[in-house]
């Protein structure tokens, strides 16, 4: 397949790491081959994002929280996109009801990252009874995540692609999960895994044949940018 690929984000857990969070080697080596930027697009924080983006050779523009914040430099500042206030109102609504247990807070700038020890569909029920809107809660596969409903990996990879002068639809967008899901459906060519979420395979353009980080080489293959 030949599309004129300026630039491909890639989700990290999950996609270019095992269920374990350990990074499959293959994906890193077909990173360093590609001659278009890198950006890795994470639920996580900004100094895993960072870090992971470095270690493996991406570039240093790095989108986080979900889209509630980017960066663009490795030294430079974090761009807040998200209004955590919000998702912490909801985070007091659904402890109520719940023994959450809240992560990396001490890290988050945009949004609140919970362990995934609830049932999801009944939070989801929880907060829309509770009139709060403004604010989503969804499931990475590895955490859950009470973000900003303004912000998204899709926005934030617009917002980054406005900035640097690159169609957005130029884009090939990688990822395993739902909150993938605006992020692959902005880019031009939207590839899920095959370990992917139903919810996610449903929207993309391709899905591989191969899970993990071998579904991410393979997508490359696939599109010929190695
Ligand atoms: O932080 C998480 O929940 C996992 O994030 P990711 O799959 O978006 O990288
Ligand atoms: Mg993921």
């Amino acid at each position: 397949m030949t599309f004129d690929v300026q630039g491909v984000a890639i989700d990290i857990d999950g996609t270019i790491t095992y269920k374990d969070r350990s990074l499959n080697c293959r994906a890193v080596e077909a990173i360093r081959k590609l001659k278009v930027p890198v950006v890795l697009a994470t639920g996580n924080i900004s100094c895993y994002a960072r870090t992971t983006a470095k270690l493996i050779g991406a570039s240093d523009i790095v989108i986080c929280e979900n889209g509630g914040v980017v960066r663009f430099e490795y030294d430079g500042e974090d761009i807040v996109l998200g209004d955590i206030a919000k998702c912490l109102k909801a985070v007091e609504i659904l402890g109520n009801h719940f023994d959450i247990e809240i992560l990396d807070s001490e890290y988050r700038k945009s949004e609140v990252c919970l362990r995934r020890n609830f049932g999801l569909e009944e939070g989801k029920k929880i907060l829309k009874e509770a009139g709060l809107e403004g604010v989503k809660l969804i499931d990475s596969g590895f955490a859950y995540h009470i973000t900003d409903a303004n912000v998204g990996k899709g926005k934030a990879l617009k917002y980054i692609c406005d900035e640097l002068g690159i169609p957005v639809e130029k884009f090939v967008a990688i990822g395993d999960s739902e909150n993938d899901i605006d992020l692959i459906e902005i880019a031009g060519i939207g590839v899920a895994v095959a370990n992917a979420d139903i919810k996610l395979k449903e929207r993309a353009d391709i899905v591989v044949s191969r899970k993990n980080g071998d579904g991410v080489v393979e997508a490359f293959e696939f599109l010929n940018l190695i």
